[in-house]
């Protein structure tokens, strides 16, 4: 599929969401998780097709604020809406990447079976939200599933130009490629927002801009509502609309241009961030604590970890 901002390629991706209505609205929201007060005080306004990224230190409760916009745990106060109505209640219209996993060399599934999974199946376990009722819809709708499920699932790889290795095990496919099958099969059920948690996280930095690329392509020339958590916010950072920092106890939403600033970042950081301007007129931050190679770390850990209580050494 040709990418085309028009109307009629919005609808063939974006789903439910009117003009008028924002698509997340957060007013004075907080979370609360083993007794603790993570964040409270957000306020944030993300419209259909805008782009938001999620920020802040490690643990401050970013992939907690998807759990809340899900409606897997319920906001400790304030008013939290997705789609016009209480979080979870329209699932069936969000598409929902969770922290990256990596497929082993060794898994036989095609990438376009992957895909297909987000209309199917579970993504390894971890259920697709609304399923069920999502199902029952497609039936009554199409009477039938099987045929229109198949062409939904070649539109969506095209449009994230997996194309030429949709039909590879995706255990051989890399890193980047990967993560474009991942984002394909959470857009196959044509959601009008798409939640993501570190989809960049463990890429190189050409893919980590190519797939900020691609989710800006989804988000402003297909009109599906993008919110993000991040790391860095350099690779995004001229592809958004709007951020949220979370910090310990408050919380901060806005352009990129008022919020990212170096009093707002030093202060929400507790740490000495820079924000530059380049000559292109581009913002890079500096000093932001977790770099991507930190992450990468992290990630090489959990790997380790899976491997050792599978029976293997992290070298074996
Ligand atoms: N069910 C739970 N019970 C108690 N504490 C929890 C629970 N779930 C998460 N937490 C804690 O809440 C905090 C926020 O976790 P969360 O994963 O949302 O942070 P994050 O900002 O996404 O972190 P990171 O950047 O490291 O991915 C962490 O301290 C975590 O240990």
């Amino acid at each position: 599929m040709t990418i085309n901002p028009t109307e009629e390629v919005r609808s063939q991706v974006g789903g439910i969401a009117s003009q008028a209505e924002p698509v997340v609205s957060l007013r004075g929201a907080a979370v609360r998780v083993g007794g603790r007060t993570l964040w409270s005080g957000a306020d944030l306004t993300v419209g259909p097709g805008e782009f938001t990224a999620v920020l802040g230190p490690n643990g401050v409760g970013k992939s907690t604020m998807v759990k809340m916009l899900l409606g897997v745990l319920p906001p400790a106060a304030g008013e939290v809406t997705v789609l016009g109505a209480a979080p979870g209640v329209r699932n069936t219209a969000v598409g929902y990447l969770p922290q990256r996993r990596n497929f082993d060399a060794s898994v036989r599934i095609r990438g376009i079976d992957v895909v297909r999974l987000g209309l199917d199946g579970d993504q390894w376990g971890i259920p697709v939200p609304g399923l069920a009722a999502f199902k029952r819809w497609r039936a009554a709708r199409s009477g039938r599933p099987e045929a229109d499920g198949w062409a939904r699932v070649a539109e969506v790889i095209e449009l994230v130009g997996a194309s030429g290795y949709a039909h590879r095990p995706i255990g051989q496919c890399s890193g980047g490629e990967q993560q474009r099958l991942l984002i394909a099969q959470a857009l196959v059920r044509r959601p009008s927002l798409l939640l993501l948690d570190e989809p960049l996280d463990s890429l190189d930095l050409p893919n980590q801009s190519a797939i900020a690329a691609l989710l800006g392509r989804i988000c402003h020339q297909e009109g599906v509502a993008v919110v993000m958590v991040a790391h860095d916010v350099n690779p995004i950072l001229h592809h958004l609309d709007r951020v949220i920092y979370l910090a310990e106890g408050g919380a901060m939403a806005g352009a990129p241009s008022e919020v990212i600033t170096s009093e707002t970042l030093t202060r929400l950081y507790r740490t000495p961030v820079e924000v530059l301007r380049t000559s292109g007129g581009r913002l890079v931050v500096v000093g932001e604590p977790e770099a991507p190679a930190r992450h990468s770390d992290r990630h090489s850990d959990r790997q380790a970890d899976r491997q050792a209580a599978q029976g293997g050494g992290a070298d074996s």
